[in-house]
């Protein structure tokens, strides 16, 4: 491996400070990974990673969070279970949907070949759910990304591939038959950006998530009591091996205005997704800067602590946004009911982060699409006892807004 590769913690212009790496020698095997040994199906590496292979029997996606506990290193779990601060964001992001009571139809002659299928940017989609972009899927399985994208492509849906993948995004680009975007995470060198953008483009990525509310790694009190210990072994594969230096991502400018929503599409000519935003003035001005979809998101409670729920924010966001460009919902989401809320109150698609993960380390590529599966079928089940015949029959008159999110949305 190219020694100048491995360095991409170098830069710490964000204050994070040198983040320690686990050496593959010193990380002890946990004891469930030892006893995962003795699976078949899971043969742990030095540091623990899970290499599990097989489709999941799922229940509810809530309760892969335990099952994920035994089979993938203790520093993994709490970088990708935890959230920024207290984690009240963490928990309304659940609770929050509460206030979204639903209010069934009846007798409405709703069939169970409900039409889930989407169009979202050109792209066919079999339900609206699709895997989140997230980074560093390397603490979780030893194929990283790659399970994690073909996975997503077998259950037929979208692949948005993190900025700060460990794999490099032309890898991640093969590994999928699916529609593919690219998160960008904007570095402070332009022409690492630019070579980004470029590279994203060739591979095939057909969209540009443009992330907006982030400012370095998601670190959970307890992954920092732990030392934040991201592997050695691992590098953030969207580093661009010519310019050598700093990683992308620990590089992030994060400064952004609205200019870089028309950078990007003069760079790539793709459409560009503005992921981050729980407020309708926002949405509105990055339409008006040219964005083609609009993320209503919480980066899943990893930033800043004490923001409403993504589902409270989605309201006035759809109001917002008027039906000019897509609404795509993150954060929370884990049951077909939630999908139901979602696209009532105005969003398009969601997109689900932590259970995707939990598939990844239970049953590798085959894991992620049971999980993705699983909510496509929950969300079918939802639709016929929601007496709604097709997606676009869902308005907010399924739905009776209560609790804070009434009083939050209401002006
Ligand atoms: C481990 C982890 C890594 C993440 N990395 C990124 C990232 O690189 N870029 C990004 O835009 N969002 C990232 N996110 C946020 C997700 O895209 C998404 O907003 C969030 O996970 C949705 O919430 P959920 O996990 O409750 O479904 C990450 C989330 C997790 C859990
Ligand atoms: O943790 C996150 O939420 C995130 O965005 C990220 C950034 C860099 C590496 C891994 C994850």
């Amino acid at each position: 491996m190219d020694e100048s590769r491995r360095n991409f913690l170098g830069a710490t212009a964000l204050g994070l400070g040198t983040l320690p790496f686990v050496s593959p020698a010193a990380a002890q095997t946990t004891d469930a990974a030892a006893e995962a040994a003795a699976n078949d199906a899971v043969k742990p590496s030095a540091y623990g990673a899970s290499t599990a292979g097989k489709p999941l029997d799922i229940i509810s996606l809530d309760r892969l969070d335990t099952a994920v506990q035994e089979v993938i290193p203790e520093a993994g779990y709490q970088f990708v279970s935890g959230a920024a601060g207290d984690e009240w964001t963490l928990r309304e992001n659940r609770r929050a949907f509460d206030d979204f009571r639903i209010e069934p139809k009846r007798l409405r002659g709703v069939s169970s070949d409900v039409d889930l299928s989407i169009d979202l940017l050109g792209q066919t989609l079999p339900f609206p759910i699709f895997t989140a972009p997230m980074g560093a899927h390397g603490m979780v399985h030893e194929e990283a990304e790659v399970a994690t994208a073909r996975g997503t492509g077998m259950a037929g849906t979208l692949y948005c591939s993190s900025g700060a993948s460990h794999r490099t995004l032309e890898e991640i680009a093969e590994a999928t038959q699916g529609p593919k975007w690219f998160q960008l995470y904007w570095n402070n060198d332009i022409e690492v950006t630019k070579s980004l953008l470029k590279r994203a483009k060739d591979a095939g990525y057909s969209a540009i998530v443009l992330t907006a509310d982030a400012l370095g790694p998601g670190m959970p009190d307890d992954f920092k009591a732990m030392g934040a210990p991201f592997r050695q072994d691992m590098v953030f594969g969207n580093h661009d091996p010519e310019r050598g230096g700093s990683g992308n991502f620990f590089d992030q400018k994060v400064d952004l205005d609205l200019d870089a929503i028309k950078f990007i599409k003069d760079q790539t000519g793709l459409p560009v997704v503005v992921k981050g935003l729980l407020r309708g003035d926002d949405a509105d001005r990055c339409i008006g800067a040219g964005a083609d979809a609009i993320q209503v998101s919480n980066h899943g409670g990893r930033q800043i602590d004490g923001v409403p729920a993504s589902i409270a924010a989605l309201p006035d966001v759809a109001h917002a946004v008027n039906g000019r460009v897509p609404v795509i919902l993150d954060s929370g989401v884990r049951r077909g009911i939630d999908v139901i809320r979602a696209l009532a109150m105005g969003a398009n698609a969601v997109a689900v982060g932590r259970p995707v993960m939990y598939g990844l380390g239970l049953g590798g590529a085959q894991g992620v699409q049971s999980v993705l599966e699983h909510l496509g079928q929950d969300l079918r089940s939802a639709m016929l006892l929601t007496g709604a015949a097709k997606l676009s029959d869902l308005d907010p008159s399924y739905i009776n807004l209560v609790g804070p999110s009434a009083e939050a949305n209401r002006s």
